[in-house]
């Protein structure tokens, strides 16, 4: 029986802290640096050569911390961060603390003080999270075996699972291992709640519908009775409208505030509302810290951006056909890029289509249509990949880690601009340099002047000039796809922009025709079929230019 761990020593933190007074609230600056290495496997072993090469990126990805100081290294936290930690770290080849780190570690009064954090996308806000909290679970009151301590909430399940293996890596050489378990949708409920009650689940990774679903269970709820500290990562999504019911309903299962978990809320973008929000996470007199000047471009600086604006949405194939081939001559060594669709069956038409019209590219596709293997086999494949194209929704719009994408497309309006800037953050991530294009038809070129923040410039080649040449490849492309992957993606375009006819200046009438437009763009000979209750649920009841009626395969 190995002897227990030797009693850690209080932190120092408790007193002034070597750093404190050192770094200050002015925005940070990064420069670009070397490819990023392949992330550490899950349980944070990396090879030499991986590990130099992530603490090379350290070192020059954070080489200026949030004050324009040289950033501090970890090494400097011996009496911060506990010493197992630490050597996680340097397993890691996290050698520099990266900005929201700095402060993070720095800045809070103490490790446990609630705190609402935004940093630019890609600059380490996991860890930023992770260290805290598990250094309060190591120095503090340890909650009993078999307790959760620390629940950290995220939007989607692929960052969860994400979230997971960062904690992995981190309490890697605890001396004794610490479960980080998960829990979101599209796995066997069963399986993994028999693995949570009977395991010792010290940190727990959730989305909202699994968690509310299972804190239903008495023997659930009280796993949660001696919890310390909840996160809330991309915190402004967790509290929007879409999640704030399942977040709220999840408070109300768990220890009230007053028993004093620490409450921590992290995202890239924290619009202004979201103050009022954040009290049912964070005590009163919580501290905000930002790497970002309130002036400053959301996005990450060093990507540029640039928008292509097609005459009608029949371009749009083409268009991107001739970008993603423009950008490739480019740049063609390791071509790693992402192209995100509005919609699940909007992205598997692309995913279809561009398999075909770009038969030498590797590609892929990431979408809530897929069931989660399939997701999940995609998401480690993209990651691990050297070069390729991610055709996806925006279930990786946020936070999603693929190291080295070079480029970001984005096709047809985001749901809203703090969306724009999350996907973005797909690309220059951990100090590299990135780009990002938007291909718009005419009645979406509004997005670009209404959001006078972004960054977004013309697209410095002509492209549209070239359609033409592409759209053969493209004629032929559509020829291999599924008439019912295009009746599928014609009724997701529909669906989709109806929601925005008011930005799109259009009435329900010019949506069809819209519509109408892009099904001839896959090559449709005419309007596909599309059910009566569907019409009548998308409220475009009698709209000319719909053909009502039942797809021999449709759903
Ligand atoms: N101190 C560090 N040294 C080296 N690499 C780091 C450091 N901190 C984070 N990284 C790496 O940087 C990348 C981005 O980290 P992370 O995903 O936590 O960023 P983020 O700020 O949460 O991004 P987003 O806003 O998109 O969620 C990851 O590959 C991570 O391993």
């Amino acid at each position: 029986m190995a002897p227990p761990p030797a009693k850690r020593k209080a932190p120092a933190w408790k007193g002034q802290h070597p750093h404190r007074n050192k770094v200050n609230a002015t925005p940070s600056s990064t420069v670009s640096v070397a490819a990023m290495p392949r992330r550490p496997s899950l349980d944070g072993s990396t090879t030499n050569k991986e590990r130099e090469m992530q603490a090379e990126a350290s070192r020059r990805m954070f080489s200026t911390s949030a004050d324009g100081q040289q950033a501090m290294p970890y090494s400097s936290l011996d009496k911060v961060l506990d010493p197992d930690l630490l050597r996680a770290l340097d397993k890691m080849g996290f050698e520099n603390m990266s900005p929201v780190q700095q402060k993070v570690l720095s800045e809070l009064p103490s490790l446990s003080t609630d705190c609402l954090v935004q940093a630019k996308t890609g600059t380490g806000k996991t860890a930023a999270f992770l260290l805290p909290a598990l250094q309060n679970l190591l120095h503090g009151k340890r909650p009993p075996k078999g307790k959760v301590g620390i629940l950290v909430i995220c939007p989607t399940r692929e960052l969860a699972s994400q979230i997971a293996k960062e904690c992995d890596a981190i309490t890697a050489c605890l001396p004794k291992k610490m479960e980080c378990h998960t829990a979101f949708g599209g796995t066997a409920r069963a399986s993994s709640l028999n693995k949570f009650l009977t395991g010792d689940p010290t940190v727990l990774v959730a989305t909202p519908g699994r968690l509310d679903d299972l804190l239903g269970e008495e023997r659930v709820r009280d796993k949660f009775s001696h919890l310390k500290t909840v996160v809330l990562d991309e915190a402004d999504r967790m509290l929007d409208a879409g999640f704030a019911p399942a977040i709220l309903k999840i408070l109300k299962h768990l220890p009230p505030k007053s028993d004093g978990w620490q409450g921590m809320c992290f995202s890239a973008t924290l619009p202004s509302g979201v103050h009022d929000v954040v009290k049912c996470v964070l005590f009163p007199g919580y501290v905000s810290l930002s790497t970002m000047d309130p002036n400053e471009t959301p996005t990450v600086d060093r990507v540029p951006q640039f928008a292509i604006t097609v005459p009608s949405s029949s371009q749009t194939f083409a268009a991107l056909l001739a970008l993603i081939r423009h950008e490739h001559s480019q740049d063609p060594t390791d071509f790693k890029a992402i192209v995100f669709g509005t919609t699940a069956n909007g992205v598997g038409l692309l995913y279809d289509l561009y398999r075909q019209a770009l038969p030498e590219f590797k590609v892929f596709e990431l979408h809530s249509r897929m069931n989660q293997n399939s997701r999940t086999r995609t998401t480690n494949e993209f990651k691990d990949a050297t070069s390729g194209i991610l055709f996806a929704s925006d279930v990786v719009g946020r936070g999603m880690d693929f190291p080295n994408v070079g480029l970001v497309i984005q096709l047809g309006l985001p749901s809203a601009a703090d969306q724009y800037v999350h996907r973005v953050g797909r690309t220059a991530r951990a100090g590299k340099d990135g780009r990002a294009v938007m291909i718009l038809f005419s009645n979406e070129a509004f997005f670009v002047n209404a959001n006078p923040a972004l960054p977004i410039k013309p697209y410095p080649t002509d492209l549209v000039s070239k359609a033409p040449e592409y759209q053969r490849v493209i004629d032929s492309a559509l020829t291999h796809v599924e008439e019912e992957a295009k009746a599928k993606a014609y009724q997701a375009f529909l669906g989709y922009n109806k929601t925005y006819l008011k930005k799109l200046r259009l009435d329900t009438k010019g949506l069809v025709q819209l519509a109408n437009e892009y099904a001839r763009a896959m090559g449709c000979p005419e309007p596909p079929l599309i059910e009566k209750r569907v019409v009548g649920k998308m409220g475009l009841k009698g709209v000319p230019g719909l053909r009502i009626g039942t797809r021999s395969n449709g759903d």
